[in-house]
């Protein structure tokens, strides 16, 4: 083997370690990301909400993301709120889904411009986006399946958002736009990593230099919009046309749909032969568990 071709299988080899112990170690690894001075700044930072509503009875979780005088803008505190409603939700056993909305009809505008100026140096910047990037990433990591319901406008950081969940439903007047280089940015909270896995570099190069206005027609064609959604006249009418969405795909008990959401994810982030060995492992989880001995038991046909 050339030394090039060794030093790959070494990253390589290195890189899927490293991926499963974070994969493995996902909680205790992320929470300790961010160092305390980015905390305490973004503390600084009042204003909004993130709310998340549990239901028990259908598996599903909504999460507002709740600032409608600034369009659901991200606030400072509104970053540290999303971390503790994720951290919260990775204990939800019960859970089989999250849907990720925002408030009053709009999705999110990005990160508060307010508190983005009291950090514009690099240093400060380059911090916020690590929290952001580990918070992301644990959403998309959850063991429920997630999904973005998109009303109204997601830019900047809300169009970032939007790609750490599994899916992305819109409403006809649904817009997602990368504004990022009309704002002298790139996205930093993983937005671009994700789009590309979403619709290949191609695509995702021309919605980012082109910052093109997503529009549900254009979203369905990239790949980037799994439904659209008319609009409905409520709010509620909206989320409950999205849970209905949802009910094929969380049709089974809480642990099977986890451990379903947990192949993915390592098929999706780990190379073949540990994502095989995760997949084994999960496996053992399930088999002859509560729900495929009753399937055994009333031998069903897949007709
Ligand atoms: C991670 C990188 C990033 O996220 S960079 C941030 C990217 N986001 C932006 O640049 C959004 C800028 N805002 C806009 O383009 C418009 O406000 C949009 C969202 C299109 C809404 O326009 P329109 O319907 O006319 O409403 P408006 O402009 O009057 O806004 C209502 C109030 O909301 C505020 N707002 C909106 N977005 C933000 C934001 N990102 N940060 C802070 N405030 C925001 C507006 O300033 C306005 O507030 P006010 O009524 O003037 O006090």
């Amino acid at each position: 083997m050339s030394v090039c071709g060794a030093a790959r299988c070494w990253w390589i080899q290195t890189r899927g370690a490293v991926s499963l112990r974070v994969l493995q170690q996902n909680r205790t690894v992320c929470t300790t990301g961010a160092p305390e001075s980015i905390r305490e700044k973004l503390q600084a930072f009042p204003g909004g909400s993130i709310d998340l509503q549990k239901r028990q009875e259908s598996g599903i979780a909504v999460l507002t993301v709740n600032n409608p005088a600034r369009m659901n803008a991200f606030s400072g505190c509104m970053m540290l709120e999303l971390e503790q409603r994720v951290h919260e939700l990775e204990s939800w056993t019960e859970g089989k889904a999250v849907i990720v909305k925002g408030a009053a009809g709009n999705f999110c505008s990005g990160s508060d411009l307010n508190a983005v100026r009291a950090i514009a140096n690099p240093q400060d910047g380059m911090r916020m986006c690590e929290f952001m990037q580990n918070t992301l990433t644990r959403l998309l990591r959850l063991p429920l399946i997630s999904m973005a319901l998109v009303e109204g406008r997601a830019l900047g950081g809300g169009a970032e958002l939007t790609t750490a969940c599994d899916f992305r439903l819109m409403t006809s007047n649904g817009v997602i736009q990368f504004v990022h280089k009309h704002m002298g940015l790139v996205p930093g909270w993983g937005g671009a990593a994700r789009l590309v896995g979403i619709v290949g570099s191609q695509n995702a190069l021309k919605l980012l230099s082109g910052a093109v206005k997503v529009d549900p027609d254009c979203g369905r064609q990239m790949g980037l919009v799994d439904e659209v959604l008319l609009c409905s006249s409520g709010e509620g009418e909206t989320l409950t046309h999205a849970e209905q969405w949802l009910r094929p795909f969380i049709k089974a008990p809480a642990p099977v749909i986890q451990a379903l959401k947990k192949v993915v994810v390592s098929g999706r982030e780990l190379p073949l032969e540990q994502a095989l060995k995760t997949e084994r492992n999960v496996f053992g989880t399930v088999w002859g568990g509560p729900a495929n001995l009753k399937a055994l038991a009333l031998k069903p046909k897949h007709k």
